[in-house]
C-alpha cells in the first residue's frame, strides 16, 4: 500500500477498487463514445464510486490498484491510496494483483474486513455500501451486479482468510460456486456497474452522482441535464 497512507482502525474496512489502463477502458463504449470522453467518463465515475464509499460507515480507507499514473493522480485527489498494478491484459492477472492488495490490506495492523469493490458504479450511495458491510456474515460475500451475472462487491470479513477474487465474465456465478455467500438488499446503486451505453442510460435514470453527471452533461449524453445533477447523500 501507499507509505504515506494510514493504517485504519481496528474492524474497520479496506476497499479496493482495480481501474485498468484508460487507454483500454471501457471499450463496449466505443460505438457511443471518443477515446477522451470514455477516459473522463471512468475518471468521473471512480470520482463518484470514491466518494459515497468514503461517506460509508465502516469504511476506513480506500486504495485503487491501477498501472495509471493519471488514474493514481485522480485516486489521490480523491483521497485514497494508490497500489501499482503492472500493465497487462491479463483478468487472471487482475486476480493476482487484487488478491495481492487484499492480503496486504489485511496484514495491516488494523485487520479489518476488504472489499474488493468496482470502479464504475456512479451511483452509488454511501448508505447502500454501509449496509452490504454490515449484512456480510460468511467468510466471503459478494453483492452481485444489476445483470445479475457479475460482481459489484467481494467482501472478505476474516482478515485471514484468502479474499480468493475471481473477477472477469460469469464471475458472480464464479464467486458462489467458490463458497461466497450472495447478499440480498435493494442497493441499485451499489449494483449499476456501467459498461455499456444501456448501463449508462440505466446511471442516467437512476441518477449519477455529480462528476459523472457533470460529464454527461458536457458530452450531450441523452436523457441528462444540468438540473439532475446529483450531490451524494446517505
Ligand atoms: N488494475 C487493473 N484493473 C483492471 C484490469 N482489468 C480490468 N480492470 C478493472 O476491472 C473492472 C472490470 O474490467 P473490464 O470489464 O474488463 O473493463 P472495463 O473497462 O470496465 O470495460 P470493457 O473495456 O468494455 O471490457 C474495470 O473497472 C477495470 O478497470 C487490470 O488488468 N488491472
Ligand atoms: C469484471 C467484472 O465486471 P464487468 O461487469 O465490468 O466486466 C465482473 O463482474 O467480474
Amino acid at each position: 500500500m501507499d507509505p504515506a497512507h494510514h493504517t485504519p482502525p481496528a474492524g474497520q474496512a479496506h476497499v479496493l477498487i482495480a481501474v485498468k489502463e484508460l487507454g483500454r477502458a471501457k471499450s463496449r463504449l466505443a460505438g457511443r463514445l471518443g477515446p477522451q470522453e470514455r477516459t473522463a467518463l471512468v475518471l468521473a465515475m471512480l470520482r463518484d464510486t470514491l466518494a459515497a464509499a468514503a461517506g460509508a460507515t465502516g469504511i476506513a480507507e480506500l486504495t485503487v490498484i491501477t498501472p495509471d499514473p493519471v488514474v493514481a493522480r485522480v485516486a489521490r485527489e480523491c483521497g485514497a491510496g494508490h497500489y501499482t498494478d503492472p500493465a497487462g491484459e491479463d483478468l487472471d492477472r487482475l486476480n493476482a494483483v487484487l488478491r495481492a492488495a487484499a492480503a496486504d490490506a489485511q496484514s495491516s495492523s488494523g485487520r479489518g474486513p476488504v472489499v474488493a469493490l468496482q470502479g464504475d458504479l456512479p451511483c452509488l450511495r454511501p448508505h447502500e455500501l454501509s449496509a452490504a458491510l454490515a449484512a456480510a456474515r460468511a467468510p466471503r460475500s459478494l453483492v452481485v451486479d444489476h445483470h445479475g451475472t457479475g460482481t459489484a462487491a467481494l467482501i472478505v470479513l476474516d482478515p485471514d482468510a484468502d479474499l480468493d477474487p475471481r473477477f472477469g465474465p460469469d464471475s458472480a456465478r464464479r464467486h458462489r460456486l467458490s463458497g461466497a455467500a450472495v447478499l440480498t438488499g435493494d442497493w441499485p446503486g451499489l449494483r449499476l456497474d456501467v459498461d455499456t451505453a444501456a448501463d449508462l442510460d440505466a446511471a442516467v435514470r437512476l441518477g449519477p452522482g455529480a462528476a459523472t453527471a457533470a460529464e454527461l452533461d458536457r458530452i450531450g449524453w441523452p436523457g441528462i441535464t444540468g438540473a439532475d445533477r446529483r450531490i451524494h447523500r446517505s
